[in-house]
């Protein structure tokens, strides 16, 4: 039995003050849950302030971003050994508005995701197709490449102690999530391909869906076999809506 992960993934949104609501808010109406685990991903400037304010709390501080480089002439760049000095204990690597907006390929995505395993982090690999590739048939050949990229690099063991996040792109933000049945076929998919490589692994994969999670749709997707959790966007800058997605997954 997998225990469910719900990570909140802040992106661009916070400032010091809405950052200390959040988390107190959330604290207090997380605080009895015990079957569940919980994860925010603040912008890197705030993860100081979380790692103070979440001290006592079963909450666990995931990060945006990494570079791949550990130290070195990177103007702008953090390291995930320097997040890790800060409490992370997460870091998404390969989010569809990065690959995107920033032009991060499977292979840079790939390096990445060694780059948390080697700093001793849990990498939350996003996978996902466009509308244009799902219209085409092509999902399964998208996600495919995506976990392939990171097999090619990592070996077969590459997903024990890290999570697959399963993002349709046209999901994300749009406020049309993916059906539970749809999420439900590509997460069993996402298992078959690490289980043709390593059985263990993929049967303690995490694999959560993202993309306009609700409190409304929660249930209905956490009630699939293969789905294990969120990542949730604009839901998670809410306490009450993100404690009601948390709860319905416990
Ligand atoms: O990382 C989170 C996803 O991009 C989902 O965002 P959303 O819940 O706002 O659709």
């Amino acid at each position: 039995m997998r225990r469910p992960l719900v990570m909140g993934n802040w992106k661009l949104h916070g400032t010091k003050a809405s950052v200390e609501k959040l988390l107190v808010d959330l604290m207090a109406s997380t605080s009895e849950l015990k079957d569940v685990d919980i994860a925010v991903c603040p912008p890197v400037i705030f993860i100081n302030q979380a790692e103070q304010l979440l001290h006592d709390a079963a909450i666990e501080i995931g990060a945006q971003n990494i570079d791949v480089n550990r130290q070195g002439a990177f103007t702008g760049e953090i390291a995930a050994d320097m997040l890790g000095e800060f409490g992370v204990k997460y870091v998404l690597v390969g989010h569809s508005e990065r690959r995107a907006m920033h032009h991060e390929n499977d292979d840079l995505v790939a390096r990445k995701f060694e780059a948390v395993k080697e700093a001793g982090l849990i990498p939350v690999l996003c996978v996902g197709e466009t509308q244009t590739e799902r219209h085409n048939g092509e999902t399964k050949d998208v996600i495919g490449h995506q976990i392939q990229a990171v097999i090619k690099r990592c070996g077969r063991k590459s997903f024990e102690n890290a999570v697959v996040a399963y993002e349709p792109v046209w999901a994300i933000g749009s406020g049309q999530a993916a059906s539970p049945v749809d999420a439900q076929k590509v997460h069993q998919f996402i298992r078959e391909l690490v289980a043709a490589q390593d059985k263990d692994s993929s049967e303690a994969l995490r694999i959560l869906y993202g993309g306009s999670v609700k409190a409304s749709n929660a249930q209905a997707l956490f009630s699939m076999d293969d789905v294990d959790g969120a990542l949730v966007g604009g839901a998670s800058l809410d306490a009450g809506e993100f404690a009601s997605i948390i709860k319905a997954a416990k």
